[in-house]
């Protein structure tokens, strides 16, 4: 496995299957994509674009969900996961690819298993796969993680009503991390994060994935959040990918209106020498706001409902952390 691509997606073109009163939707048209091992790689655009489409495709868990349902399918191209070629992967195949593949979606911390501590639920995984694992060393392992996810000390025994949104979407993401996947694959991992601590998430998900030579696709609406700890940025527009490499050069120089408006929110509409792509001397959606459609009242590119006194996080919960994002 050393040299071969972790992920290798090849003209990927993704649909929702038609259903009831609605018609199939295509979600994501041509996709192309390589991760190599120790990469971390940031999927990043607005609402709508595809990407949660494609972390349930590249995670096997819209096929895990079963072809009865409305999940996403593939109708084109070919996705090879950890040598599991993803398009009308068989059951059997799935089980061995969720031994590599870790997931974290959109809305793991809002589905833990309420009766449950931050240490059951880290740990659980360990147990799930092997009823036998060591109790101690499942222990540490939880305390180590949910440490470095910079969760407050005393997390350990709460439950997640006794969490902020953005406290259990770490612990989500403690869980994806706690079986060492080759591959994980986290759908916006600082959902409901304190802001100032958006970056340190990251970080330690990259961090902890390159120090064993694994791999992470990390999905994220919020370019910033990715900027320090990423190789490499994949921007996805209306399902198509409108820019690739690393984030300067991608930011550096924009092939699409959709990444030239990301490049003057990053670097300032000052410093950044605007393009004109459309030729009407505005902005390419002439709509002022926010890149995602929504618009961001406090400027501080966050359509959370910020209230004052809070991070500006959206997150009124974790408005007591201190900037490190441990209790005051
Ligand atoms: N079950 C579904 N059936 C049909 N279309 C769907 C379904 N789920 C999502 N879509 C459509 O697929 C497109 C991509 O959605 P997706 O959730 O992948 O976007 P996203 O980039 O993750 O957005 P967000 O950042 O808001 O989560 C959207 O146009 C969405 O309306």
């Amino acid at each position: 496995m050393a040299d071969r691509n972790i992920l290798t997606a090849s003209d990927v073109t993704v649909e929702y299957p038609a259903h009831s009163v609605s018609s199939a939707f295509t979600a994501v048209k041509g996709f192309t994509l390589t991760i190599r091992p120790g990469e971390i790689v940031g999927l990043v655009g607005s609402s709508g674009s595809g990407k949660s489409t494609l972390a349930q495709i590249a995670s096997g868990q819209a096929a895990l969900r079963g072809s009865k349902d409305n999940s996403p399918r593939i109708i084109g191209g070919s996705l090879d996961v950890l040598g599991f070629e993803m398009r009308g992967i068989k059951r059997s195949k799935l089980n061995k690819l969720t031994l590599g593949v870790g997931f974290v979606s959109q809305d793991a911390g809002s589905n833990l298993t309420s009766n449950m501590t931050v240490a059951e639920l880290v740990a659980e995984p360990l147990f799930l796969r092997d009823k036998r694992y060591n109790r101690q060393k499942a222990g540490l392992k939880a305390a180590t993680l949910v440490d470095a996810l910079l969760l407050p000390v005393g997390s350990m025994l709460k439950y997640p009503h006794e969490l902020s949104s953005g406290q259990r979407q770490r612990v989500a993401v403690a869980r994806g991390l706690i079986l060492d996947p080759v591959l994980l694959i986290a759908d916006e991992p600082t959902a409901g994060v304190d802001v100032s601590v958006r970056g340190a998430v990251v970080d330690v998900i990259a961090g902890l994935q390159r120090s064993r030579g694994a791999s992470a696709l990390i999905v994220s609406h919020d370019l910033e959040t990715l900027r320090r700890s990423v190789d490499r940025i994949a921007v996805i527009h209306e399902g198509v990918v409108v820019g690739l490499g690393p984030i300067d050069d991608v930011l550096g120089d924009p092939r699409h209106p959709y990444v030239a408006g990301l490049a003057r929110e990053s670097y300032g509409d000052d410093e950044y020498d605007d393009e004109d792509f459309d030729g009407d001397g505005d902005d390419f959606d002439g709509d002022g706001n926010d890149l995602d459609g929504h618009a961001d009242s406090n400027g501080d590119g966050d359509d959370g409902p910020d209230v004052a006194g809070v991070t500006g996080d959206g997150d009124v919960h974790d408005a007591g952390d201190a900037g490190d994002g441990r209790r005051a």
